[in-house]
């Protein structure tokens, strides 16, 4: 049985680059976007001007605000809403098919990873992620990229594989969906500290110790929580590190730049209209490393620094402080 038509739900950047994958992909595609006159916006211009413009929606995906519609016929949903905003969002979806979760976090409300987010609202609903290093708008413009399809049941898994993936857009499957989801919420937090240090002049020496010491935290959660130690090496974990810690085009990098300079967060955050995952997920991927016993010191350091305890140079100085030992 093959998926021929994929309801993808949240019209961000990566909403929209996914709906523009699948629909390469050969699928029929209905984006939802929450905002109705938004959604005839980009009925009428074929393009997301607000959130990915330059990319024309091609034909086979139709633009809908409401659930009932977007959801008609589905036979996969791809659930892209920001991590802090998908319980609400899942209220209006009384019903859905197998769905794959592609944002990235750990919510503020609850501690919860996007699939314990999605099990509390749909118990039960076949569900898996799709994580990788994948800026929006390189998908969306067909350039080489690779995720994983980590969960859902096998069947469903090679079904929704077979979906998604184009010569273009490489997809492995895996079962160790927890491993995954940490990877993709725990970069985003890290790599505000790669940008924080860069930001502030600290050099490439810093930025490649946070990396590697950042791998090392997401590891110890990841494996905590039940997650392997392969995912966090591939493309969910190490692979979505390295790209959001050295792409400038990361919205969470580029904060942690801002910050690292010097800007007040309030500042940064009200120049921005897309979502800065790391912000939210800091603070609450922190709250669920120590409930887990787990130390996550870069991550307790950018805590602090979005509350505005610490400046980025004082924040380094108590991480290079800690006690010395074995790697
Ligand atoms: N942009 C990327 O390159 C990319 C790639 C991979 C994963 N992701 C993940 O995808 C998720 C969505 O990010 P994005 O980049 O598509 O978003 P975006 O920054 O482009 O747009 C913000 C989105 O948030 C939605 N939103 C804002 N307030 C909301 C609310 N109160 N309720 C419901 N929705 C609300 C908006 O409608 C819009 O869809 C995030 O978890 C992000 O980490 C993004
Ligand atoms: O722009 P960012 O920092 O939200 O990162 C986007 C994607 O998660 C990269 O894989």
């Amino acid at each position: 049985m093959s998926m021929r038509r994929i309801a993808v739900i949240g019209a961000g950047a990566w909403g929209t680059a996914l709906a523009i994958q699948a629909a390469r992909a050969g699928a029929e595609v209905s984006l939802w976007a929450r905002d109705p006159g938004r959604a005839a916006a980009m009925r009428a211009a074929r393009e997301n001007a607000a959130h990915l413009p330059g990319h024309r929606l091609p034909d086979a995906i139709a633009v809908t605000a409401d659930p009932a519609a977007a959801l008609s016929g589905a036979e996969l949903a791809l659930l892209v809403v920001p991590a802090q905003h998908m319980a609400t969002t899942l209220e209006g979806f009384p019903r859905l098919p197998p769905a794959l979760v592609a944002a990235k976090g750990v919510t503020a409300r609850g501690l919860h990873l996007p699939l314990e987010t999605l099990a509390l609202a749909r118990p039960g609903l076949p569900a898996g992620v799709l994580s990788g290093p994948n800026f929006a708008a390189e998908v969306a413009a067909g350039l080489p990229a690779a995720a994983v399809v980590a969960g859902l049941p096998p069947e469903l898994r090679e079904q929704a594989i077979a979906a998604l993936a184009t010569p273009a857009f490489r997809l492995y499957g895996q079962d160790d969906a927890v491993g995954a989801q940490v990877g993709g919420a725990a970069k985003n937090v890290i790599a505000i500290a790669a940008g924080a240090v860069m930001g502030a002049g600290l050099g490439e020496n810093a930025r490649a110790a946070l990396v590697t010491r950042g791998i090392a935290e997401i590891g110890r959660l990841a494996l905590a929580l039940g997650g392997r130690a392969e995912t966090v090496a591939g493309l969910s974990g190490l692979g979505d590190l390295l790209l959001t810690c050295t792409g400038p085009g990361s919205r969470n990098f580029s904060l942690g730049f801002a910050l690292g300079q010097g800007r007040p967060l309030g500042e940064i955050l009200a120049e921005r209209n897309s979502v800065t995952e790391g912000v939210a997920t800091a603070p609450a991927l922190l709250a669920r490393a120590r409930a887990a016993g787990v130390e996550m010191p870069i991550a307790a350091a950018v805590a602090e620094l979005l509350e505005g305890r610490h400046d980025v140079p004082a924040a380094v100085r108590g991480l290079m402080a800690r006690p010395l030992r074995d790697e």
